[in-house]
């Protein structure tokens, strides 16, 4: 008859449950469908229920759907959570996945699936599925939204979700207890976590050094000579503030890394912790390296329109030509050419897909040999720069170029400080804190020779 027929459809299809039928949940209904599951809907009017529904789905009430199968995706908001109170009974036992996510971070004390668990102390929580969009589960996994996380504190109702998950074409990866729902549920808040600061110094070092210049340059001639050289502000002043801003953050991607090198040579230990603050820099090193190859390009661009400008067109001089002058101007221009093409291949480097082809050592010796190269002929083509502009020129003081200086201090000290560090007598002793071979640590205190990070 009529009912023994869907029992025995049911009993080949796996039956899977889902609350809710918004949204999210009619998207994972239609895929769980379309995997071959057979899906049962819990609804707060299962009768009335919207047409957008997936086409052979049940919809029953709660208390009854719950009862249909053994895991239970919960697709409601966490306000809506203690309408499961009252269903304790069904839901003992059961697994429940929570799907949820908040609007901010930090919104509830307790994660949502932590809030569900202590709901619903009967049931098995897992956390999980909550990084995807009802739009890409509707479209299928594509590549980049392939990966799900989940967290739990059974082993066995997390191995069921991640069944489900796999058999729906996702990867899905552990992450561990309970305790890590927070962390899941924060991940689709997150912006760009690690370039969070090396953009800020970015956005400041350009505002400071914008206005520094605006002041310096242009108001400055208006004040005293009441030249108006305004129009300036829109490729001169942006072709200063980009090479600075540039060469200060590739100086600050490489200054922790030689500040780590004499901490620890200081200590003559690596089996002590970096202090945090330096932790966190080494960490954006990628991000601020990426950033200063940003600027260097723009500082390519503008420079490169220079020739069409209206401005340089117009004041077409006829003066004697200068041997000397033309040397300096061709090799400060091509230094800047050399560093910028290392600059690119650093930038390439750091692509996770070219990274991962490289070695530990290939990696190392372009990273740091020529990364610090690359800043080296960088700085010298500033110099060289400064020199055509202000030593040789009478219309400059001495005085002028002081914003100029600023941004050289910066990449000098990072230069001195590594070439003390690859003098040979300094650089053994590195090498040998970084091997190990501690004077006396072994003697000294056995647990000195534990590292901290493993
Ligand atoms: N939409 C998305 O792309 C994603 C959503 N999520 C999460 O999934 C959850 C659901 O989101 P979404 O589907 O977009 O939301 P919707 O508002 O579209 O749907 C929520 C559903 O929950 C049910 N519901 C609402 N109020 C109550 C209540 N008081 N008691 C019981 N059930 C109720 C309703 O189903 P019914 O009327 O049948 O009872 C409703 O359709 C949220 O926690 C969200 O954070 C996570 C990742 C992505
Ligand atoms: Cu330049």
């Amino acid at each position: 008859t009529q009912k023994d027929h869907s029992d025995l459809a049911s009993f080949q299809s796996e039956r899977v449950c889902v609350f809710g039928t918004g949204d999210l949940g009619r998207s994972l209904g239609l895929r769980l469908l379309q995997a071959g599951y057979g899906v049962v809907f819990g609804s707060r009017r299962p009768h009335s229920s919207s047409s957008l529904l997936p086409h052979g789905a049940q919809v029953l009430g709660h208390a009854a759907a719950a009862q249909s199968a053994h895991l239970i995706f919960i697709a409601v908001q966490r306000e809506h959570y203690d309408f499961l109170v009252p269903l304790a009974n069904q839901l003992k036992g059961k697994v429940l996945v929570d799907l949820s996510n908040n609007l901010k971070k930090n919104q509830y004390p307790e994660a949502n699936a932590e809030y569900l668990q202590s709901l619903v102390p009967g049931a098995e929580v897992v956390k999980g599925f909550n990084t995807l969009s009802a739009w890409s589960l509707q479209n299928g996994p594509s590549d980049a939204n392939r990966q799900v996380y989940i967290c739990g504190e059974s082993v066995e109702a997390k191995q069921a979700v991640i069944a489900v998950a796999i058999k729906l074409g996702f990867s899905a990866l552990d992450r561990g207890f309970l305790s890590v729902a927070r962390e899941l549920e924060d991940f689709p808040l997150q912006l760009f976590p690690q370039w969070r600061l090396p953009l800020r110094i970015a956005i400041g070092l350009s505002a400071a050094f914008f206005f520094y210049l605006l002041i310096r340059d242009i108001i400055y001639a208006y004040v005293t000579q009441s030249k108006d050289i305004s129009f300036r502000i829109m490729v001169s002043l942006a072709n200063k503030v980009c090479p600075i801003v540039s060469l200060i953050m590739l100086s600050l991607c490489y200054l922790p890394g030689v500040l780590a090198s004499f901490l620890q040579l200081y200590r003559g230990t690596k089996y002590r912790r970096f202090p945090d603050w330096l932790d966190r820099w080494m960490l954006c090193r990628k991000q601020l390296g990426l950033l200063a190859l940003g600027f260097a390009f723009l500082h390519v661009l503008y420079t490169l329109i220079i020739p069409i400008r209206y401005y340089v067109w117009f004041k077409n001089r006829t003066t004697q030509f200068d041997m000397t002058t033309a040397w300096r101007g061709d090799s400060y221009l091509s230094l800047g050419i050399l560093g910028f093409g290392l600059y690119v291949l650093l930038g390439i480097t750091s692509l996770p897909s070219v990274s991962n082809a490289l070695s530990w050592r290939e990696f190392s010796f372009i990273q740091s040999k020529l990364g610090h190269l690359t800043l080296l002929l960088c700085t010298a083509h500033t110099y060289l720069y400064g020199w055509n502009r202000f030593l040789s020129s009478s219309t400059y003081k001495w005085y002028t170029p002081p914003g100029y200086m600023l941004c050289l201090v910066l990449p000098s000290v990072v230069l001195l400080l590594k070439l003390l560090l690859i003098t040979p007598c300094v650089d053994r002793t590195i090498t040998r804190i970084r091997q190990g071979w501690e004077r006396g640590a072994d003697q000294r205190n056995p647990k000195d020779s534990q590292p901290l990070i493993p």
